[in-house]
């Protein structure tokens, strides 16, 4: 029988002085984050680990202290023309922190001189307002109040600031984490001088991240605990392509040398292009893909790469209806494409359409809806391909073919505009509160939406596709 991993089994692996707090010990973080900060290590060009506070009360912090914060990355796929399929016992972590049980050990990381760096991924609801958040919380319930505790107590021992580099898939992210840790400054009254030194003494990094993390590996567990030799609950697969945009003062690549380790990492001081080009050019398709996948049975995002009619609505909608909205390069935008698309296909990875659907309908809003107005202004016509994964969308949110995966709120709005079916479409575009804007007043959006609905519902998402053929 083999042995959970820990340093017990593998006495000689290194270890790193703590140079990074890092919010969220999840899948991503750790093949992200904490794999790109070992390969630093390996290089002799940072020499330091992460010290990860979980970011809510029920977290991995257990049972990453049982294996001594290691665990195995495993990076699968074709990469520069090679078949990748690596094993890395990462050790970067030192240690995870609660702030639930042991709140004074979490403030006591300000007093430490070597922690420099600050990241985090909360998903994208952690970088958020609160209401409840008070002062004197041991912890405050959100990311961004946890943080101003800690920030506040640094301030306090006049000590020098972090540099903070949020991963979160949320537009301007190290913008948003410095607009609300100085909201909570101010509710709390904590004074100019510590907003002061926030903004003087700290480097809030915007920044993009891109790697397909499928997490855990499912189904090939059992064949690669004997394969390495141990057990690992942490134990996390991705593709071996990686992207990092950090938007941050010149020194930084310095301080932080990921682009020197030979990282797909790009230092800049404007990342939006590269946001708008993998927000709407990757996250895209994989919202589109999603409900129509889902309709016609279809499990993962390898399996619409296998399948020739949904292979080529992906194609289609990236090269005729998404990339042409791009402010790039068209020639540039379509190589891009290409190798999503190559990516997309990873024969070594299962990306689940269902965990890519978890709350499809703010993900549409932000990957696909922008593109589709774009579209509808420059050409004065709808994408028919956006417009069909959209109606794909509002069909299976009436839940009765698909499972959900969204907030309450949003699915008591479906719940309630599909009790009146022969209005629902009318009544969805016009929530405000799900899109931003009443989309009934795009000239024929109602008609096509209600359209292609009901060519979904009778014939289904494969015979929708042909037809478009
Ligand atoms: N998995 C991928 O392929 C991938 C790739 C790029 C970006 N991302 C982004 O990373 C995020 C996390 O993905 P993951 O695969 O690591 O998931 P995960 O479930 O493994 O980890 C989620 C982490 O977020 C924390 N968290 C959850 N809700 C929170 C909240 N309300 N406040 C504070 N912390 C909260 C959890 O404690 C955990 O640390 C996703 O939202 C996604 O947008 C994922
Ligand atoms: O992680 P989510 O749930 O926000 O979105 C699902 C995927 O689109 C996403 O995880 C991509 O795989 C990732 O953004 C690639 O870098």
């Amino acid at each position: 029988m083999s042995h959970p991993l820990s340093r017990t089994t593998h006495p000689h692996l290194p270890s790193y002085p703590e140079r990074v707090i890092q919010f969220g010990g999840g899948n991503f973080m750790r093949a992200f984050v904490n794999w790109q900060l070992q390969q630093m290590n390996r290089q002799g060009l940072f020499q330091g680990s992460a010290v990860v506070v979980q970011p809510t009360e029920r977290g991995l912090g257990d049972l990453m202290t049982r294996q001594d914060c290691l665990y195995t990355v495993l990076l699968n796929g074709i990469f520069q023309n090679r078949t990748v399929n690596s094993q890395e016992i990462i050790t970067t972590v030192s240690r995870v922190i609660n702030p639930y049980t042991h709140y004074e050990d979490y403030l006591a990381l300000a007093e430490d001189d070597g922690l420099e760096f600050i990241t985090s991924n909360t998903t994208e609801a952690g970088i958020a307002y609160h209401a409840g958040d008070c002062r004197g919380d041991q912890p405050p319930a959100s990311f961004p109040a946890k943080l101003t505790a800690l920030l506040f107590r640094r301030f306090e021992l006049r000590k020098k600031g972090f540099v903070i580099i949020p991963c979160e898939l949320i537009d301007r992210n190290g913008e948003k984490l410095h607009q609300l840790i100085e909201q909570y400054a101010r509710e709390w009254q904590l004074g100019e001088a510590f907003v002061t030194w926030l903004r003087e003494e700290n480097t809030f990094c915007c920044s993009l991240v891109d790697r397909i993390v499928p997490g855990y590996p499912r189904g090939r567990d059992q064949e690669l605990e004997h394969e390495l030799g141990y057990t690992d609950e942490l134990m996390v697969t991705a593709e071996p392509y990686l992207l990092w945009v950090i938007e941050g003062p010149e020194w930084l690549s310095e301080r932080l040398p990921l682009d020197q380790t030979g990282l797909n990492v790009i230092f800049t001081d404007d990342m939006t292009p590269y946001r708008e080009r993998k927000v709407h050019l990757l996250n895209g398709p994989h919202t589109a893909m999603v409900p129509l996948g889902l309709l016609a049975g279809l499990e993962t995002v390898e399996e619409v790469m296998q399948d020739e009619c949904f292979s080529r609505f992906v194609k289609e909608i990236m090269e005729k209806e998404l990339a042409p909205m791009l402010n790039f390069p068209l020639e540039d935008v379509l190589a891009y494409a290409s190798d999503i698309q190559e990516r997309f296909r990873n024969p070594y990875i299962r990306h689940e359409l269902r965990s890519i659907s978890l709350n499809s309908i703010s993900k549409f809003k932000a990957r696909l809806l922008p593109i589709l107005l774009r579209y509808q202004q420059e050409k004065g016509i709808l994408p028919p391909l956006i417009c069909l994964s959209f109606a794909a969308l509002l069909l299976s949110y009436r839940g009765d073919r698909i499972p959900r995966q969204d907030l309450p709120e949003v699915n008591d709005v479906f719940d309630e505009a599909w009790s009146r079916p022969s209005s629902f479409v009318t009544t969805i575009l016009r929530k405000e509160s799900l899109w931003g804007a009443d989309l009934t007043k795009i000239p024929g959006l109602i008609q096509t939406i209600e359209a292609d609905i009901r060519q979904l519902d009778q014939s289904g998402s494969r015979a929708a596709l042909q037809i478009m053929k």
